[in-house]
């Protein structure tokens, strides 16, 4: 493949909503250039793009797949990147590191309506962008309405690159709108030129115009030649074209069938004239790094079926080697890849995306270098977690393996993280919705061998009480052989302002409960809270001590805090012990067309809505800020999707403990048999 690589390289992400014919598209560049000789099909399982096993079982591509070919002298990496909401981290890490992205869409509204976080992401991180609109083969809205649709979400102009020919709704041919030629298409061949369609002209000449319009907005000269009505030279145009594309100024809108391999030619063409050259990237990309070290960025972390770690990697400046060493650690080899297949290569110079196995301890969205020291590149949003599950390995002898198995599947995965709460001792994966993390179950199950069970995490309830009673007595006096056992106590217990936590005080005179013992009362009250009645850590509550007596020969630190857990044992049910929740404050980011409904989802959980406003830095979307009970959040981001197609998201953070009205505390405490196990619901 090396002899026949004359004009440069192009690193290009293939994106766009969950099954909008990605992946198909992957197989037909690569059929279309020759380095398939059949294609595979997704219902199949047997694409270059969806290789993993995660992938091919749920017909959707779960995580970033690579694959270079060559197109007319130039070399092709492209980045098959998963379109489901619940894997977009993988998409946006993978985007930091290419020279152009193709947005693969279908012609229906709602669906080219979830593509505005998309455009969000490539619009803030300037990354220029085409859109290919799929699957014109059951185009039953006017094209015209498409190019409406998209324009209403992308920030940036669109211009229709081509005007598609139809044939009722299937695409039969297109007009290139520099050159206004018209072309027919052919199943397995290229295009042929045929006569402009006369019945196109009105609808062509308004998009042309439009075009134009939109390039001259960034060119005086083009701008001129409109106004004074002249017709612009080809070559001015396709310069501006990619002038402005490689700018992320304007976005070149496509038409096409994937599955027939119809506009993936002139996609390619477009490709290798317009999308800007890797150096042009690395300039952009580069621009805040001062010194002039060899520079690589880890877009992606594999761990094959075999259990070897390779690294997806994007040069920016200096070239790999066979043995290099890379932040202090040697590589292994140097792969081009072709979905799960892997082609060693000697060397590969600054522009090139290729994978490198054995680079132990180096995480996705790392730089890498061979210097000591370098100035790190910048990485993609990390995105918060919403979805959470407990887990617990099959077999109980499995649970040492877990810590160690995780930790590599997020390093393949770094939108899943993992917790051992502190209250509830379970073992809470974090994730980004029900599939991702059942796609994390898989690998734990299909790499590491290790069966998982999982069920909902606990709400971690807490306790506290509402009255005051004083003095109350403990008294531990044990008689056994030899030494006895004595300590007695009075207790004051008040209940604190919510979010204080715990007191303990003293107001012993005359030493009635010696220095040395008021520890272990302390202690015993410590030791009390740890698990209230109901169930559940107790909170807000202050402990004094008061009084008490000892026994010169008998009494011991241990009497007394026996001593101080009988007070509390006596005293707390009398002090109306209380159920208190977690209350987490959540900020939804929304649609404003769905605002709404995110209101009614919000109090319909007993939510309470602290205000809601239009996003300065996003047209169109709104952010509802709210207060919501935890043990109402378990599908919350489920059901936020489904009322915003999907592109709803939400931050939370832990915010305060309020208590559970008295009906649903009731209906908590039963469920759980005054123990805790469910989300309360
Ligand atoms: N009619 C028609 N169907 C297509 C076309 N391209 C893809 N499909 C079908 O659309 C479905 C989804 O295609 P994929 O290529 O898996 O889509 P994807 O975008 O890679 O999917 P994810 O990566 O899982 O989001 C498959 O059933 C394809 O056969 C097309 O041009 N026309």
């Amino acid at each position: 493949m090396n002899e026949k690589v004359k004009s440069g390289s192009r690193n290009v992400a293939i994106v766009g909503p969950y099954l909008s014919g990605k992946t198909t598209l992957l197989e037909s560049l690569l059929f279309v250039t020759g380095t398939i000789s059949r294609k595979g099909n997704v219902k199949d399982g047997n694409t270059v793009g969806d290789s993993a096993g995660e992938s091919r079982d749920r017909q959707m591509s779960v995580e970033v797949s690579a694959a270079s070919t060559e197109f007319n002298g130039t070399r092709f990496t492209f980045i098959d990147c998963p379109g489901s909401v619940e894997f977009v981290q993988e998409t946006y890490n993978a985007l930091m590191g290419v020279d152009a992205v193709i947005v693969v869409c279908e012609p229906i509204r709602d669906r080219v309506l979830t593509l505005a976080p998309l455009f969000k992401f490539l619009d803030d991180w300037e990354i220029p962008h085409i859109v290919f609109v799929n699957k014109m083969d059951r185009a039953n809205i006017h094209v015209l309405e498409t190019l409406h649709a998209l324009k209403a979400v992308s920030s940036r102009p669109l211009v229709a690159h081509q005007y598609p020919i139809m044939n009722g709704e299937q695409l039969t041919g297109f007009i290139d709108m520099v050159s206004e030629q018209a072309y027919q298409y052919h199943s397995g061949a290229p295009a042929d030129p045929i006569p402009f369609p006369e019945s196109l002209k009105a609808e062509e000449h308004q998009a042309r115009a439009e075009m134009l319009e939109a390039l001259a907005d960034f060119d005086d000269h083009l701008l001129e030649e409109l106004l004074e009505d002249i017709e612009p030279p080809q070559e001015e145009i396709l310069n501006d074209l990619k002038l402005e594309l490689g700018a992320d100024l304007v976005v070149p809108v496509f038409f096409g069938v994937a599955e027939q391999d119809y506009g993936v030619r002139p996609l390619l063409e477009a490709l290798q004239r317009e999308a800007p050259e890797p150096e042009t990237t690395a300039e952009r990309r580069l621009k805040n790094i001062k010194d002039n070290t060899s520079l690589a960025q880890v877009l992606k972390t594999y761990y094959t079926p075999q259990g070897g770690k390779l690294s997806l990697v994007r040069i920016w400046r200096g070239k790999l080697t066979d043995g290099i060493v890379l932040n202090g650690i040697r590589a292994g080899g140097i792969y081009r890849l072709m979905g799960q297949q892997q082609q060693l290569v000697n060397e590969v110079g600054a522009g090139e995306i290729v994978a490198v196995s054995r680079l132990e301890g180096i995480k996705t969205g790392d730089t890498i270098s061979t210097e000591k020291q370098v100035q790190e590149l910048s990485k993609a949003e990390q995105l918060e977690p919403v979805y959470a599950l407990a887990i617990t390995p099959e077999k109980r002898n499995d649970e040492v393996k877990l810590s160690s198995a995780i930790t590599k599947l997020l390093e393949e995965d770094p939108a899943l993280a993992w917790e051992q709460h502190g209250d509830t001792h379970e073992v809470i994966l974090w994730g980004q919705g029900e599939i991702h993390l059942q796609v994390a179950l898989d690998r734990l199950r299909r790499k590491y061998n290790l069966p998982m069970t999982t069920h909902l995490p606990q709400v971690p309830y807490k306790e506290t009480i509402r009255k005051t009673v004083a003095a109350v007595h403990g008294r531990y006096k044990h008689q056994s052989g030899g030494h006895g056992q004595f300590g007695d106590v009075f207790l004051d217990i008040q209940p604190l302002p919510r979010g204080t936590g715990f007191n303990f005080n003293e107001t012993i005179v005359g030493g009635v409960v010696p220095k040395q013992y008021i520890p272990g009362v302390e202690m015993g009250v410590r030791e009390f809270l740890t698990h209230g009645p109901l169930g559940f850590p107790m909170v807000d509550v202050a402990v004094t001590l008061t009084n008490g007596s000892y026994h010169s020969v008998d009494s011991s630190e241990q009497a007394f805090r026996q001593a101080a857990r009988l007070a509390m044992q006596t005293g707390i049910p009398k002090a109306q012990p209380t159920l208190l929740e977690p209350i987490l404050r959540v900020e939804v980011t929304t649609p404003s067309e769905f605002t709404s409904k995110v209101l009614q989802l919000v109090s319909g959980r007993r939510g309470q809505i602290l205000g809601y406003e239009g996003r300065n830095d996003w047209q169109g979307w709104d952010n509802v800020a709210a207060y919501l009970p935890q043990a109402e959040m378990q599908n919350f981001i489920v059901e936020l999707r489904s009322l915003t197609l999907g592109v709803g998201s939400f931050h939370w953070v832990y915010d305060h403990l309020q208590e559970v009205p008295e009906k649903l505390a009731e209906r908590v405490l039963t469920s759980n048999g005054n123990g805790n196990n469910t989300n309360g619901k």
